[in-house]
């Protein structure tokens, strides 16, 4: 250790050793404090804050501070060193900040600071706020103990010194089973998402690895402290792929010391919002159609299912086919409870469509039947005689129920299942309309509908329906909803979250060189902006992948190129780790080769291993094969709702979001990866999952999608 950097060691000894003292003494006087648990407002005011004041201080205890930067404002005498953490901690004494909330504006410097000798500035309440920064340092804390101190900016030698080296550090480690939190090394570009106003529709294309689903948990963290008069936790809502993925990511934001955010798949959400009132078919059939190999796999245009009811041309047509509906959803005739009195159909046409036409559909029936049950209410106050009153009651009732039945109640799945029907179906639907559909279509629907099953694509427009029957309550909207891989979403499913969602506040991420589930998502991000105002959506681009090595992402790209036309590809950071290895072998060497890898790579430094199999089938296979060998191994369907770690053995489908210290594909064959769109994107979302190891093993023909020609960033040759 150089004197400076000995001295700076010193200096942060002291200055930790003091942080310690403070937090130390602060926790132990409000854990002795008696919880208030009384009816006085202003004792239980106290006592939240009491308790916000044990959880901030028991975030910093073991960890107070990550970083430190030394800012002169505009002004002011002289640079003023500001510690950032997790969370805020002040002097009870001084009321002064010893360390100051990763999310407070000043911290924002911390972020987007990159160097150079002008001035920088930040966003404060208090409007643009310039000055100069002295010093950027990174601090490893970890129980209280100062591990490491890296200063990336030093105004005296003007040079981002080691710019890079503690993101390298942090990246050279290996991941457990659980994606963790990044607020000691956010980038710029990723700051900057994290940051951005609340009420906007921000739309984010971002390659493998680039910090995607990490952004946006921490962009939920700074919204809620940011906005936290306006917006509540069990408001907020981040949609992901599936159960094991909302798995994975569920540190996150406890470790950013933020909880009750909702987490749920899109289709979990919607069947709860429609009460339960039909079930999903079973995916897993949906995936091995689609994911099976070659010519066995259905076109994928604008008529596969997934496309054309997720496209907004259809929910267009469910606009006209309710505003049909609703023009003739009331009875033709007038209605009269008993010979000689009569309530015109005038009057209940203007009840329906005048007075209540605020209300949604079923609502407004209500409200009109319920106004009819008055109405012959008052008739009857007109009959003193007892017996005769009664009578007419009774076939009053029986009439308005005769009645009523020209009237009929309807769910989303009533309604929906009546547009696919071709008998049965109310007059006053548009015929020609349902010829739009293409009869494909409109078989297999019919076919789940009588199961009263639904497929995925059906969900959005059910939900649309059931919008415009009942409305939205107050308590379902959200504050502010993520979409996680979102290329897989359908515009007609952002069109009704947005209904859903106040101020349009999204943050919606995805990467189209990742887009498998073609057969359902989007091509552009064009399909998405276009559905929010112009000047209240933003767009941004993260190019750098911080997950894998330079060889690996690469070879990804290489892989991209060889299937996509003007693919997006990845910006590797400077990370340089083993070559690519890919493995030839026949069908009898394959399964002993895998044996040996595995071992080779556990000997090694991963702990996490993803062996990657083309279909389910042949992962359950391998699954098998592994476990007879006693090798133990975790098998990923998709029905999987926990990540364990360890060995996981799993379709490369199913790979999408998560992340390994080692990848093994298998079977990277001509015959199981061709040189298509589908397969390139495929191959690539599994090559981009390894952090530091990544093999492919091809029992025959290597598959045209992979070059092993760059001997810089691949080898062919078996391990010893
Ligand atoms: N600024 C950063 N500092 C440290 N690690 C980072 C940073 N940004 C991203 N990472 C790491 O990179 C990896 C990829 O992050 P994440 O899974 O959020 O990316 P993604 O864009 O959602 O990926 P994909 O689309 O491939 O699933 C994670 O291990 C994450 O911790």
């Amino acid at each position: 250790m150089d004197t400076k950097t000995q001295s700076a060691y010193q200096e942060e000894l002291q200055r930790l050793e003091q942080t310690n003292i403070e937090i130390d003494k602060q926790l132990e006087r409000l854990r002795k404090t008696p919880v208030y648990y009384g009816p006085d407002l202003t004792e239980q005011a106290l006592e939240a804050a009491r308790e916000n004041g044990r959880l901030n201080l028991t975030k910093a205890v073991d960890e107070p501070y990550f970083g430190r930067l030394d800012f002169q404002e505009s002004g002011t005498a002289a640079a003023n060193p500001l510690y950032i953490g997790k969370a805020g901690v002040e002097d009870e004494r001084t009321g002064h900040l010893l360390v100051i909330d990763w999310r407070a504006p000043v911290a924002s410097l911390f972020y987007s600071f990159t160097g150079g000798l002008d001035a920088a500035s930040y966003d404060s309440p208090d409007g643009l706020i310039e000055g100069l920064v002295y010093l950027k340092r990174n601090l490893v804390v970890r129980k209280q103990i100062l591990q490491r101190v890296v200063d990336t900016y030093d105004r005296t030698e003007d040079s981002m010194a080691v710019g890079d080296e503690f993101l390298l550090y942090r990246l050279g480690e290996n991941k457990d089973n659980k994606l963790r939190d990044i607020v000691s090394t956010i980038q710029a570009e990723q700051d900057r998402i994290i940051r951005a106003a609340k009420n906007t529709a921000l739309i984010i294309q971002g390659v493998a690895g680039s910090g995607k689903t990490t952004v946006a948990l921490h962009r939920l963290a700074f919204l809620l402290y940011q906005y936290r008069e306006q917006v509540r936790a069990e408001r907020m809502i981040i949609f992901a792929p599936n159960s094991m993925f909302l798995d994975y990511i569920s540190g996150v934001l406890p470790e950013l010391g933020v909880g009750n955010i909702g987490q749920s798949t899109f289709t979990d959400w919607a069947l709860d919002v429609l009460d339960q009132e039909v079930k999903l078919a079973d995916q897993a059939l949906t995936l091995q159609t689609w994911f099976s190999l070659g010519s066995k796999r259905p076109p994928v245009d604008d008529h596969a299912p997934g496309r054309f009811k997720g496209a907004i041309a259809f929910k267009h047509y469910l606009d006209e086919c309710l505003t049909k509906f609703e023009e003739s959803y009331v009875p033709q005739a007038d209605f009269s409870p008993w010979e000689g009195i009569k309530l015109p159909i005038t009057s209940i046409r203007e009840w329906f469509f005048v007075e209540n036409k605020h209300y949604p559909l079923v609502k407004r029936r209500e409200r009109v039947v319920a106004r009819i049950k008055r109405w012959m209410e008052m008739q009857l106050d007109k009959i003193w005689e007892q017996s005769k009153k009664k009578e007419l009651k009774k076939k009053a009732a029986q009439r308005l129920r005769t009645y009523l039945t020209s009237w009929p109640e309807h769910t989303a799945f009533t309604f929906y299942k009546m547009l696919f029907a071709d008998k049965g179906r109310p007059d006053q639907l548009p015929v020609d309309l349902l010829a739009q559909i293409p009869e494909s279509i409109v078989a297999s629907s019919n076919k789940h509908f009588k199961k009263k099953e639904v497929q995925l694509e059906d969900l959005a427009p059910l939900l649309y329906i059931h919008t415009r029957l009942y409305g939205i309550p107050s308590d379902r909207l959200f504050d502010h909803v993520v979409i996680d891989e979102a290329q897989d979403f359908s515009p007609f499913q952002v069109a009704v979250l947005d209904a859903y969602t106040r101020n349009s506040s999204f943050t919606i991420l995805g990467d189209l060189s990742q887009g498998i589930h073609a057969y359902q998502g989007i091509t552009d991000w064009k399909e998405f902006s276009s559905l929010f105002q112009t000047e209240a959506t933003g767009y941004f681009e993260l190019e750098r992948s911080y997950r894998s090595t330079m060889e690996i992402i690469q070879f990804a790209n290489q892989v991209l190129q060889r299937g996509v036309e003007n693919p997006l590809l990845a910006v590797p950071v400077f990370r340089s780790g083993n070559k690519v290895r890919v493995l030839q072998t026949d069908i009898k060497g394959r399964f002993p080769l895998l044996q040996s890898a595995i071992a080779t790579l556990q000997q090694g430094t991963s702990s996490t291993i993803a062996v990657v199999a083309r279909t389910e089938k042949q992962a359950q296979e391998l699954h098998e094969a592994l476990s007879a060998a006693g090798i133990e191994t975790n098998l990923i369907t998709s029905k999987q709702r926990v990540y364990r770690g360890g060995i996981s053995v799993l379709p490369v489908y199913l790979t999408k979001g998560l992340e390994f210290d080692a990848v093994l594909l298998m079977d990277v064959t001509a015959g199981h990866y061709e040189a298509t769109l589908m397969d390139a994107k495929l191959l690539y979302v599994g090559c981009t999952r390894a952090l530091h190891e990544l093999w492919l093993m091809a029992p025959g023909e290597l598959s045209p999608l992979v070059s092993t020609e760059d001997q810089e960033i691949v080898t062919t040759q078996s391990p010893v």
